[in-house]
């Protein structure tokens, strides 16, 4: 079995042995209910690292909705059967109080590319990853930090996390795991309704011919207006968002001699579906 370790000093202490000996450490921030899309970050860790630490922290900081705290899903045996498979070294699962001991008081606040879509419309949310990953990197003694593109904006947030702290952590940018019909893997996809599920694909695919038609020269404005049309048609019951954005800093972009990104943010079955494409 893979050991978990649920205190700060005794990852400290493991991490401590592991660079001591020059070993490069890699680091998978994970909220747990894991799935093939935190594997395949845990298998490149893996191919690329001496030692993998996978984090199961679902941390309250980042849920600005207390509802969806509560019901965040909660699978540890299975994410360390999982992670057996993988291996990783060591989980490292924290309770909320070690993490954040009374009289805690700090906050990491990324500004510019964490204020648009997610910023706004989950306020605090990045503040709370910002800081939570910023705690994980020095708990663990990170040289290299694993994340997933289907989190786009997040990605770019600790990107910039690391570059304006200084801090000695490498970010690596992993591709966004698919099922079969096009739907990104996502630890909330097991609260829809096998009725949802059947319609969740829509998503992928209407950004994906949003994002065909503005490289073929259609109107931007044009081809996301029917990519939300077709969302809400499939039953989609809010489209909260569909932004065609400059790929780093997530501001509004009509250069496409530059990389862009189609983001978009939509409810089905009660549940919020994120998804994001290169255009
Ligand atoms: N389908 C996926 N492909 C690649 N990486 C993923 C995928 N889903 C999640 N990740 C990455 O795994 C890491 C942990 O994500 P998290 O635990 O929030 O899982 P999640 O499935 O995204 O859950 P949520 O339902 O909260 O969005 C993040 O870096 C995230 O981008
Ligand atoms: C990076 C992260 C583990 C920080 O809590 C979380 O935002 C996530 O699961 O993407
Ligand atoms: N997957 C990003 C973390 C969150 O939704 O809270």
């Amino acid at each position: 079995m893979i050991p978990i370790l649920r205190t700060v000093s005794d990852m400290r202490a493991l991490a401590r042995s592991w660079r001591a000996a020059g070993e490069v450490v890699g680091v998978v921030p994970t909220m747990g209910a894991l799935h093939d899309g935190h594997l395949s970050l845990a298998r490149r860790a893996r191919a690329e690292c001496d030692r993998v630490v996978t984090t199961i922290f679902v941390n309250p900081k980042q849920f600005n909705n207390p509802d969806d705290l509560k019901k965040y899903p909660r699978t540890e045996a299975a994410d360390a059967a999982l992670l057996a498979t993988v291996p990783v070294d060591a989980i490292f699962a924290p309770e909320p109080d070690e993490v954040y001991p009374e009289g805690y008081g700090t906050t990491v606040s990324v500004s510019g590319v964490s204020e648009p879509l997610e910023g706004r419309m989950r306020p605090g949310h990045f503040d709370g990853v910002a800081t939570v990953v910023t705690k994980l990197f020095g708990m663990v003694l990170a040289d290299r930090g694993y994340f997933g593109q289907k989190d786009w904006q997040q990605l770019q947030v600790v990107q910039k996390l690391v570059r304006d702290l200084n801090l000695a952590v490498d970010i690596v940018g992993c591709e966004t795991i698919r099922d079969a019909d096009g739907l990104a893997m996502s630890s909330r996809n097991v609260r829809l309704t096998p009725a949802g599920r059947a319609k969740a694909p829509v998503l992928y695919a209407a950004i994906s011919a949003a994002a065909a038609d503005i490289r073929a020269g259609h109107a931007d404005r044009m081809a996301i207006r029917e990519a939300a049309e077709a969302m809400r048609a499939a039953g989609f019951e809010r489209v909260e968002y569909i932004e065609l954005r400059d790929a780093a800093t997530l501001m509004p972009s009509d250069d496409p001699t530059r990389p862009r990104r189609m983001l978009a943010a939509a409810w089905l079955d009660g549940v919020r579906l994120i998804d994001n494409i290169p255009v």
